[in-house]
């Protein structure tokens, strides 16, 4: 049995603490939102954000980053990426140096252009810091639906320990040395789950889905194969696994964001009307700065910043990736 402080009270840090308590741990949920802290108190459950998924009296809620870190082994980080610095700064005082951090969020810090975990090791120098990333809605995982997932992490020894603290018979982990490819895959499917979701928004069919998702994870990998991530992790469940589930789960969401969109709403618009962090947001800007940095093509992920933050119609995106120059699919193919 470990301790383990849950860092953020959202869906996912919700459905998490769950699945800790039910693997037999002793759980404490920690959040910075004094009402979120009383409404998961007195109703022992997220009533907007994962309504239905009950939260057993022995998993214990506070509103003190002291008291949620205090004694416990380890701290999973589930805020959003635009607040993870800020937490991680916050952090600094309470946490201890046999404290392990496995942050579960997806994004890319836009301004630094860093991976959550450089953000987290910048802020806590000392940490041992850890990744959970794979496809896995918090709606799923809350009700025990099977699901996989990958812990990245810096040692073998820690990867493995992460595992056995998360595996349960209905959700089973993997573990992998390539961090920065699991945090890239992570934060860059969520770009593309916009531009899958504003394709259903538009009306248009599977085909354009299937090719989003091809073309889209022919993208991501393109720029982290680039940055020094490996080829293998895009094929695996925290690649091209999350980028599926993302591009057509009712739960995701950046695909229902990007539906808004195609339905005709602002990018503001769509964020108010979804309630929860829409990532892919954050992440756009960021890859393009990621792009500019490495020298890489990403032509879906250019297009979905044109339509968020540049007022182009979605329908003019579409028309100009499919009258880009024509190419081979894989250039690096020989002819024979
Ligand atoms: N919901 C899901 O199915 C999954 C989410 N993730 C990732 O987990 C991260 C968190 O997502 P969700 O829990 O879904 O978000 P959410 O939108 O459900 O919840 C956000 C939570 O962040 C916390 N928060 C808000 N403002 C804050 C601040 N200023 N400082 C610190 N904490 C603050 C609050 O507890 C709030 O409820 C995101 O990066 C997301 O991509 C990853 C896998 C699955
Ligand atoms: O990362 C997720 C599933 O693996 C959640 O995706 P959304 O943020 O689009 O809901």
């Amino acid at each position: 049995m470990a301790k383990i402080g849950v860092i953020g009270a959202g869906s996912w840090g919700t459905a998490l603490a769950l699945l800790m308590h039910n693997n037999g741990h002793q759980v404490t949920i920690w959040s910075i939102i004094g009402a979120e802290v009383e409404m998961l108190r007195t109703k022992r459950q997220h009533e907007t954000k994962l309504p239905g998924v009950l939260l057993p009296e022995a998993i214990e809620i506070t509103g003190n980053l002291e008291e949620a870190m205090s004694g416990k082994d380890v701290l999973i980080l589930a805020v959003p990426s635009p607040f993870t610095r800020s937490t991680a700064c916050m952090m600094k005082e309470f946490l201890k140096a046999n404290q392990k951090i496995v942050n579960v969020a997806k994004g890319i810090e836009e301004n630094t252009l860093y991976t959550l975990s450089d953000v987290i090791e910048e802020e806590l120098p000392c940490a041992d810091v850890a990744v959970l990333s794979g496809p896995s809605h918090a709606e799923e995982v809350g009700k025990g639906l099977p699901t996989t997932c990958v812990v990245g992490a810096h040692t073998k020894e820690t990867a493995e320990y992460l595992q056995n603290l998360f595996m349960s018979p209905v959700f089973r982990v993997y573990t992998s040395p390539d961090m920065l490819g699991i945090e890239l895959g992570g934060a860059l499917k969520n770009v593309i789950a916009l531009a899958a979701g504003t394709a259903d928004g538009l009306g248009y069919g599977d085909n354009t889905k299937a090719a989003l998702i091809t073309r889209g994870i022919a993208e991501i990998g393109r720029l982290g194969i680039q940055m020094g991530a490996k080829l293998e992790t895009f094929c695996g469940l925290t690649g091209i696994g999350d980028l599926i589930v993302t591009c057509a789960s009712v739960h995701s969401r950046n695909r229902k964001a990007g539906w808004l969109i195609g339905q005709g709403y602002t990018m503001q618009e769509a964020m108010d009307e979804v309630k929860m962090v829409v990532e892919g947001v954050y992440s756009a800007k960021a890859a393009m700065g990621l792009a500019q940095k490495y020298q890489v093509e990403l032509p879906i992920i250019s297009q979905v910043n044109q339509v968020l933050f540049e007022g182009k119609s979605a329908a003019e995106a579409v028309n100009e990736l499919m009258l880009r120059d024509k190419k081979i699919e894989h250039s690096e193919l020989p002819w024979g």
